[in-house]
C-alpha cells in the first residue's frame, strides 16, 4: 500500500470527497491540514504543482486537482465502477455535482452582502433544485432508484453525494424534497466507515 499525505486547508470543501474515499476503503493517510496563515511560504516553496491544493503525495510524487485525486483513489482502491461505462456514469454524475462549483465560489467570494444575499438566493431557489432534479432522474435509472448511483456497489459517484448534501450552502436539508437521493444520502452515511469518519472528522464551517 502506497503512502499517502492529503494537503488541504482546514476545510471539507475540495479535499472532502478524496477523504470520504479513503474512509470507504479503510486506508491509513495523513490528513495534512495547512493553516492559512502559513499558506503563502507553502505556496511558495513550490512543493504544490500548480501553486493550490488540494494535493495528494503518493510516494513522494504530488498530484493536484481534487477530481484527478478522486479519482485516482476511487480507482486504487475498487470505488470507480466495474467497467468503463460505471465508469463514465459515475464521472458523470461527479461533474453534475461540479458544474455548482463556479456558482458557490461567486457566492464565497461575493462582498457586497445584498448581492450575496441574491445570489444565494437564486442557487437555492433555482440552481441546487435543477441540480438535485437531474441527480434524482439519474439515480432512478439505475435499479429505479433503490441502489447506488452507478451498478449495484457503492462508487465515489455516492461519496461525492454526500459531501453534495452537506456543502454549507443552502444545508444539510437540500434533497429534503427528492426521496430517492435523501434516501441515497441516509444509507451511505449510515454506512459504519462513512459514519464513523464524519463523526471524527474536524468540524468545519465547510
Ligand atoms: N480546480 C482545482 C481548484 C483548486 C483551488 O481553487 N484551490 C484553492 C482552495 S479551494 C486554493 O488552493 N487556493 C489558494 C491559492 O490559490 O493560493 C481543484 O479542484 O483542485
Amino acid at each position: 500500500m502506497p503512502s499517502y499525505k492529503l494537503y488541504y486547508f482546514n476545510l471539507r470543501a475540495r479535499a472532502e470527497p478524496s477523504r470520504l474515499i479513503l474512509a470507504a476503503a479503510g486506508v491509513d493517510y495523513e490528513d495534512v491540514r495547512i493553516k492559512r496563515e502559513n499558506w503563502p511560504a507553502e505556496k511558495a516553496s513550490g512543493k504544490f504543482p500548480l501553486g493550490q491544493m488540494p494535493c495528494l503525495e503518493v510516494d513522494g510524487v504530488m498530484l493536484a486537482q481534487s477530481n484527478a485525486i478522486a479519482r485516482y483513489l476511487a480507482n486504487e482502491h475498487g470505488l470507480a465502477g466495474k467497467n468503463n461505462m460505471e465508469k463514465a456514469r459515475a464521472d458523470m454524475i461527479v461533474d453534475t455535482m461540479g458544474d455548482l462549483s463556479p456558482h458557490l465560489v461567486k457566492i464565497i467570494k461575493e462582498q457586497d452582502e445584498t448581492k450575496k444575499d441574491e445570489l444565494k438566493k437564486e442557487f437555492t431557489s433555482k440552481t441546487l433544485p435543477a441540480c438535485n432534479t437531474s441527480l434524482e432522474k439519474l439515480l432512478i435509472q439505475n435499479n429505479g432508484g433503490d441502489g447506488y448511483f452507478v451498478g449495484s456497489e457503492l462508487t465515489w459517484a455516492d461519496l461525492v453525494f454526500v459531501n453534495h448534501v452537506q456543502r454549507p450552502l443552502p444545508g444539510p436539508s437540500s434533497v429534503d424534497a427528492f426521496p430517492k437521493l435523501k434516501a441515497l444520502y441516509e444509507k451511505v452515511i449510515a454506512l459504519p466507515k462513512i459514519s464513523e469518519w464524519i463523526e471524527k472528522r474536524p468540524k468545519t464551517d465547510m
